[in-house]
């Protein structure tokens, strides 16, 4: 049985106080838990459930729909999943109904208080799963967040495996993310198939934790770079050079990456076509940034960038594309921010 006291001392000694005020949400019924054991999923599932149809959420579960999978979505806004359900896909009002009705559910939500909403709040997905079930969590959420979700699955019966994924819009289209996954090995064996339909590689990282921060590794390593990119094209202008140019270089040397040949020529015409939203680049340096603190980690660079993308947000960026916050390094916000 997982009482109240085992759940409690197993909440990590570095918890900021957003973590806590989550978990204070979401601790009240856990003393009434009575955790059945996690049961093996033996079958491959044969019902899934997609819960956040956003930029991401979208695409993946298209392509498990044009994959032949018996789909069925939820969305806060339900119209965006209007075009998955004229194409087959089944349709439930809550989290908790689409966890009932599938043998395994995924979630891509937006940040962690959205995850955990989603999962665990009123007719969240914890309410419908049980033993035989699994929830699979493609959100991009720190680790604390992602413990949480896990124990409260798991203390269902059901099994939990967190699976962020590296790779846009573009290549969630493509079916070519990346799966960073942790969590029960058997549902990651089980679900290894679904994975293949919307990416390229999976994985597997050991406990619960360690998929969200290799995600948040990788994803501080971007903002910044992006952050870095976004100084050279305005530097490279501003001395008289051609920022295209600039853009051919980088991209035959060894600082080549295909995020700059892609992004750059929208950037020098101040086009920001959204595929990862700047307010979601932010929240992952802001979480990145608290994963360092964790463990005293120095990351001066990442901490300079995530400034930048606050900038950014400030002026109304936070809906446009990440590679927006060079809008943050132009003289127009420089100068408002003086005043
Ligand atoms: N876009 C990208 O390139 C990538 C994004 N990611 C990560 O994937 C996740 C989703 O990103 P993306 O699809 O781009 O973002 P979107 O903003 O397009 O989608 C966010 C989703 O979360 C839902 N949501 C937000 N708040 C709540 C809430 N309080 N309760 C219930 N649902 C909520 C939204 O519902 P609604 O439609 O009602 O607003 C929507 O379905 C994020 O964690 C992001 O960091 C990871 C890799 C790449
Ligand atoms: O989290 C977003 C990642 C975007 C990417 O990997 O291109």
């Amino acid at each position: 049985m997982l009482m109240c006291s085992t759940f409690c001392s197993s909440i990590p000694h570095h918890l900021n106080l957003a973590s806590m005020m989550i978990m204070k949400r979401f601790s009240a019924p856990i003393s009434s838990y009575v955790s059945p054991r996690a049961q093996a999923i033996t079958e491959p599932p044969s019902r899934v459930g997609f819960l956040g149809i956003g930029i991401m959420g979208s695409p993946m579960a298209h392509n498990l729909l044009k994959a032949g999978i018996d789909l069925t979505v939820w969305n806060r806004t339900k119209s965006k999943c209007d075009p998955l359900i004229s194409l087959g896909a089944k349709y439930k009002p809550s989290p908790e109904e689409v966890a009932a009705s599938c043998d395994v559910t995924f979630a891509m939500l937006a940040d962690p208080q959205s995850a955990l909403d989603v999962a665990c709040g009123k007719h969240g997905a914890v309410n419908g799963i049980g033993p035989g079930k699994g929830y699979v969590d493609v959100s991009t959420v720190d680790g604390d967040t992602s413990k949480l979700i896990s124990e409260r699955i798991k203390s269902t019966g059901a099994l939990f495996l967190e699976a962020p994924v590296s790779g846009s819009k573009k290549p969630a289209e493509d079916g070519q993310l990346i799966f960073l996954t942790a969590g029960d090995k058997n549902l990651y064996d089980t679900v290894g198939s679904l994975l293949d339909i919307m990416g390229k590689s999976k994985f597997y990282l050991g406990n619960v934790g360690n998929g969200a921060a290799m995600k948040l590794v990788v994803n501080m390593i971007m903002g910044s770079m992006m952050a870095s990119f976004s100084e050279g094209l305005l530097l490279s202008e501003k001395v008289g050079l051609d920022p295209d140019v600039l853009v051919q270089v980088v991209s035959q040397g060894a600082i080549s990456a295909p995020m700059y040949s892609t992004k750059g020529p929208s950037m020098i015409q101040s086009l920001y076509p959204t595929a990862f939203p700047l307010k979601h680049q932010q929240k992952d340096l802001r979480l990145a940034l608290g994963l360092a603190e964790s463990v005293s980690q120095p990351t001066p660079i990442a901490a300079a960038a995530n400034e930048l993308y606050k900038v950014a947000k400030s002026h109304g960026l936070s809906d446009q594309d990440f590679s927006a916050v060079i809008e943050a390094l132009k003289s127009k916000f420089q100068h408002s921010e003086t005043k």
